[in-house]
């Protein structure tokens, strides 16, 4: 594993440190509309070495995951005089380290980047492992590359400001995480209510997630093979989001996973054999905790479009990975538009839309 990551209850400690190790003579800070109200002033107020950052900021939310996002961050970093030795820290939720990792991967071909997630989604999963980019044309990810962050920081203390939405959010892919590791890891996650969650003693759950996707990124960083174990759920979940964000009712990113595991558990069923009564049980949890995402027949045709885009795709046919049971994945499986409507049919029935 060569991305250092830290677990960490003083981030402004380890940030300082770092900037003192690495010797960077200027620093931005890159943050949206809520990370810069929320969390900025918080680790302004401990740190001494970024007094003198300069801060970026953007609009709030994955439709601004954006060229024009990007753009905008590009031009400050020119006009604010970075140069290859500059640091940028990209302090704020998934939204955040994508877009901020994909400038930092470009800007003059790339400067220092370290990530400081503020959201249990990016903590657990997009901070790490360097998948960056941003949507383009109303596909998720379509613009990007393979980055690690320098470092990431992970702290706790950053979730107090956290809407529960966005705590659910981060679980659907520690879930995921805990489907593709295996029973163990699965049943603590599963058996555990998330709204109650009291995250600053979490630290450690954190970690083992986080240890899931290093363990597999190491093993495979830029998705050649393993690594799409970790796309579990995101070739529907990724259809639900963009459908979502065309229909102008954007969904959190890990609700969509959620969902989409369960569409994609159902078509394990269908083509692997995954026992249905664990489908069933993962389906409950997913429908008490995340609600239903409604949609028509009508919006198949549309889904399925969506689904051809999909990254792991090599062919025409579309390319998932599914389970045979918990911990055992099965990557490189093409499901056929009929198996796929049925699982659709068959997931509306568990949301009981
Ligand atoms: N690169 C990867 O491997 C990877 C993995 C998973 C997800 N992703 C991407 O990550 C994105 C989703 O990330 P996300 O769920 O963190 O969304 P997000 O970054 O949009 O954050 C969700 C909301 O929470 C707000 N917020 C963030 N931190 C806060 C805090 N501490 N207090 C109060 N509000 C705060 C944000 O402003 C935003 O409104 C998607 O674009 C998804 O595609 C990437
Ligand atoms: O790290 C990975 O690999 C993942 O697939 C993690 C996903 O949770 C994440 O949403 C990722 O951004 C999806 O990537 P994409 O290649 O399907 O766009
Ligand atoms: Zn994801």
């Amino acid at each position: 594993m060569s991305q250092k990551v830290y677990f960490t209850n003083s981030p402004a400690i380890a940030i300082d440190r770092y900037i003192t190790d690495s010797g960077s003579p200027k620093t931005f800070i890159l943050t949206d509309e809520n990370t810069a109200e929320h969390v900025l002033p918080v680790i302004l107020s401990e740190s001494r070495q970024l007094r003198d950052a300069e801060v970026i900021t953007v609009k709030a939310g994955d439709v601004n995951k954006n060229i024009d996002s990007l753009s905008y961050i590009w031009n400050r970093l020119q006009n604010g005089g970075a140069t290859r030795k500059s640091l940028l820290i990209n302090l704020g939720g998934g939204m955040i380290t994508d877009m901020g990792g994909f400038a930092g991967a470009t800007f003059k071909r790339g400067i220092n980047f370290v990530n400081m997630p503020t959201t249990l989604l990016s903590a657990v999963d997009a901070a790490v492992g360097g998948k960056t980019g941003i949507n383009f044309n109303g596909l998720k990810n379509e613009v990007g590359a393979f980055k690690e962050a320098d470092a990431v920081i992970i702290s706790t203390v950053f979730f107090k400001t956290l809407p529960v939405e966005e705590l659910k959010s981060g679980y659907a892919e520690m879930l995921k995480h805990g489907l593709i590791d295996g029973k163990d890891t699965y049943r603590r996650l599963i058996n555990h209510n998330v709204e109650s969650a009291d995250w600053d003693n979490l630290l450690d759950i954190l970690e083992e997630s986080v240890n899931v996707k290093r363990r597999i990124v190491t093993e495979d960083p830029l998705e050649h093979g393993i690594r799409r174990a970790l796309n579990l759920g995101h070739t529907i979940g990724h259809a639900f989001e963009s459908h979502a964000m065309k229909h102008n009712s954007p969904i959190p990113h890990g609700y969509a996973v959620a969902w989409g595991c369960v569409t994609e558990l159902t078509l394990s069923c269908l083509s692997l054999g995954f026992p249905s009564e664990e489908l069933h049980r993962f389906a409950t949890y997913i429908y008490d905790t995340y609600g239903p995402y409604t949609f028509t027949c009508d919006d198949y045709p549309e889904l399925i479009e969506l689904m051809h885009h999909d990254k792991k795709n090599t062919s025409s046919e579309i390319n998932f990975t599914l389970l045979k049971d918990v911990g055992k994945i099965e990557i490189d499986c093409t499901c056929n538009e009929d198996d796929i409507k049925s699982a659709l049919d068959i997931f509306r029935d568990l949301m009981h839309v």
